[in-house]
């Protein structure tokens, strides 16, 4: 579903190798984590893959379209999540939720009702005729993921999604991530929150200093550390905080 073939890319002409040759694929149904420390290269990949930035070299598939050859399609395959939200300020919530209606085609019924369901959920119906220029940091999180729910993609790459959630939201959003998976649709993320990542991704990749340091299952990441005790123990290992 997600195919990511010796991918690199640096900044400031080359001095600065965010991503470095690194390679990993997405299965159907799977939530795959993305881990690693602070400017490890987990933005810079996101941002690759959902074609913000282009890559120095190396291929990126989504359900089997190079994003490089056919961008347009291969946007269509996917929600996104970035993680920050200073765009639309101007917007109230019910507008932009229209507007990623509109840009996804999302037929004008469904989206009433889809609308409805997801402003409930994340408790969002007072808000949202408000300008998101007024949101708390986790209003302006749960109005994108909304938008981003709207369309019900094969693969939805969702960058830092629990950051500024309050704990029933990110219940309600990890929840969310369990059906689409369990539906044969793919989870993409990354994350902070080790605990998160243990608890739901069916395998994870750790990403550090622009290089994959490890990948697989849990099972098979303990296999790979001398301390087995925990994600946590295994990524402070293995990043040698
Ligand atoms: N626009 C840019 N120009 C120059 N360097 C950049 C740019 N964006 C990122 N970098 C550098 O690339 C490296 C990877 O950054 P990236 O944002 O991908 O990391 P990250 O894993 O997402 O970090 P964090 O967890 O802190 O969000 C860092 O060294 C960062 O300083």
């Amino acid at each position: 579903m997600l195919k990511i073939e010796g991918v690199s890319k640096s900044y400031g002409s080359g001095k600065i190798k965010a991503v470095d040759d690194i390679s990993f694929d997405v299965k159907p149904g799977e939530i795959f984590g993305f881990l690693g420390p602070n400017g490890a290269g987990k933005t810079t990949t996101i941002k690759m893959i959902v074609g913000l930035l282009k890559p120095d070299s190396g291929t990126i598939h989504i359900n089997g379209i190079n994003n490089q050859v056919d961008s347009i399609n291969s946007k269509r395959q996917f929600s996104y999540v970035p993680d920050s939200h200073e765009v639309f300020e101007k917007l109230k919530g019910i507008e932009y939720l229209n507007f990623m209606g509109d840009v996804y085609g999302v037929d004008k019924e469904k989206r009433k009702s889809e609308i409805q369901r997801y402003l409930k959920l994340f408790d969002m119906e007072k808000a949202v005729n408000d300008p998101i220029s007024s949101y708390s940091h986790g209003m302006k999180q749960k109005i994108v993921l909304i938008g981003a729910l709207l369309h019900d993609p094969r693969v939805f790459i969702l960058d830092e999604p629990m950051v500024g959630l309050d704990p029933k939201s990110s219940y309600n959003l990890k929840e969310l991530m369990k059906q689409r998976c369990a539906e044969g649709k793919s989870v993409f993320f990354s994350t902070h929150v080790l605990e998160v990542a243990e608890k739901i991704c069916d395998r994870i990749a750790i990403i550090n200093n622009g290089k994959i340091i490890a990948q697989g299952t849990m099972e098979q990441l303990k296999g790979d550390a001398k301390d087995k005790e925990s994600l946590e123990k295994i990524f402070l290992e293995l990043t040698e905080i």
